[in-house]
């Protein structure tokens, strides 16, 4: 389940966007990228929804699916704007208002009433016209032919953004990154829309405009009663601006929950690694930094079960050992990467000795410590039964038996590679979907009492 929103403007139901991977001169599917892979949520009226989540998750995806710049693979995007209100599912059940079912003339319409704000301001401004003719420009292929009203409109326009009304007659060249991003956003207002994506609107500008442009956009939704879907990679900036945040990862939504809820209490550790890389003015107040090591998977091979159980800090320990969490996250990462023949020993005895001014000293001891060390295995492990496993996969490592090493590491397992999470209510509309979150019984205390 997800939050329902009563009388919401969009309501997002299982949408996914898989890209056909294909080989050959027949350009057969081989396979799917699944950049959205089944995504929930509703907006409300006047409410802005953060989709947080770092570069790869899926989030520019499924901002271009909603507004149907891409068609979707499956799932519903019900628009209820304009006037279309109150409108109930036909016989079939299908929905008159499902954006990704609209003919051209609906698409029009559509395309009225919803906006979208890019990260590069310069994508939506056409270097050779005036920027007042750019904003206007949307108004003559509206149906308004009336050249005067057009201009008042659009210079009435360009004050609100901040701008002068007297810039009307200038170039995009004329204009800094953040005046760009003023005159890119009177551009997505000039048709009245009553719902704007906004896809990571500040992050190509100056540090020292973001906040300027981030209080502007809160401004004009509220003074245009605006409903907006606002995308973004940095947690500091979806405080500023979102009641609601939908954390993606890999194609999902891990977590969503009201803004504050989220930040004060996350109950996905995605969440929580995320929210520990906002730098605080005061670093000894800093909560514990979580570092997210290594990218976002391809989601042409996710991961199994919980997506992100090769990158969770609290990926969850296997019954039969009794490890620190530290540990046994770098121990699934070594067995992850030997499996994947990622780890060569011999590269490691080679450097090392050239490194060294007596090659010959590097021995298999060495090679077993270099390993233990890159890998923050630490010198023994506090298990001796896990200890054991190691000690026989590094013996078989350096001394090339990669199969053995592998059949050892595989006694390693966790139950976050085998069971895909399902979603926790946490009360008033927060959600998150992580193994942790079940019954105590089954997988040890919830994150937050972690
Ligand atoms: N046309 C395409 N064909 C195949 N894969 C694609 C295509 N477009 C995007 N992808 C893949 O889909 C995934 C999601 O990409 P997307 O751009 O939506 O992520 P994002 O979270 O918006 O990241 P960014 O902020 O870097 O744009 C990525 O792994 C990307 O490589």
């Amino acid at each position: 389940m997800f939050p329902v929103t009563e009388d919401p403007i969009l309501s997002v139901r299982n949408l996914k966007k898989h890209y056909p991977i294909t080989q050959g001169i027949l350009s057969r599917q081989v396979g799917a990228a699944k950049a959205v892979d089944g995504i929930s949520f509703d907006i409300a009226e006047g409410e802005t929804l953060g989709l947080v989540g770092e570069s790869g998750c899926g989030k520019s995806t499924a901002a271009s699916s909603i507004i149907r710049l891409e068609e979707a693979t499956e799932g519903e995007v019900i628009f209820n704007g304009g006037d279309r209100a109150g409108r109930s599912r036909n016989g079939d059940g299908s929905h008159p208002n499902d954006v990704t079912t609209f003919d051209d003339e609906e698409l029009k319409a559509f395309r009225r009433d919803a906006q979208m704000i890019f990260q590069d301001p310069s994508s939506s401004l056409d270097p050779r016209m005036t920027v007042g003719s750019s904003v206007a420009e949307l108004l003559l292929v509206h149906g308004m032919t009336d050249k005067q009203r057009r201009r008042e409109i659009v210079e009435d326009l360009l004050e609100r953004v901040g701008l002068e009304a007297e810039y009307y007659d200038r170039y995009p060249h004329e204009f800094s990154g953040g005046q760009k991003q003023r005159i890119a956003l009177a551009r997505a207002l000039v048709l009245n829309p009553e719902f704007i994506v906004a896809d990571e609107p500040v992050s190509a500008l100056d540090v020292s405009i973001r906040a300027e442009i981030l209080s502007l956009l809160n401004d004009i939704q509220e003074e245009f009663g605006l409903s907006m879907l606002f995308i973004s990679h940095d947690m500091s900036v979806v405080r500023e601006v979102c009641d609601r945040v939908a954390v993606m990862y890999l194609g999902e939504i891990v977590e969503i929950g009201d803004t504050d809820e989220v930040f004060s209490n996350p109950q996905h550790p995605y969440t929580e690694a995320l929210l520990s890389a906002i730098p605080r003015p005061d670093p000894s107040a800093q909560r514990e930094n979580i570092e997210l090591k290594g990218t976002v998977p391809s989601p042409t091979n996710p991961p199994s079960g919980c997506k992100f159980h090769t990158r969770c800090h609290m990926v969850i320990q296997s019954d039969e050992f009794d490890l620190e969490q530290e540990r046994w996250r770098a121990l699934l990462t070594f067995r992850d990467r030997v499996r994947s023949g990622e780890v060569d020993p011999e590269s490691i005895r080679e450097a090392l000795a050239l490194e060294n001014d007596d090659p010959s000293s590097i021995d298999d001891e060495t090679i077993k410590q270099e390993l233990r060390m890159e890998f923050d295995l630490a010198e023994e492990l506090y298990d001796p039964e896990a200890e054991s496993i190691l000690q026989d996969a590094l013996d078989a490592l350096a001394d090339g038996r990669i199969e053995d090493a592998n059949e050892q590491l595989s006694t390693f397992t966790t139950p976050c590679e085998k069971e895909v999470p399902q979603e926790t209510d946490h009360g008033n509309g927060h959600l998150s979907s992580c193994l942790r979150n079940k019954p105590e019984t089954e997988h040890g205390a919830p994150l937050a009492d972690d």
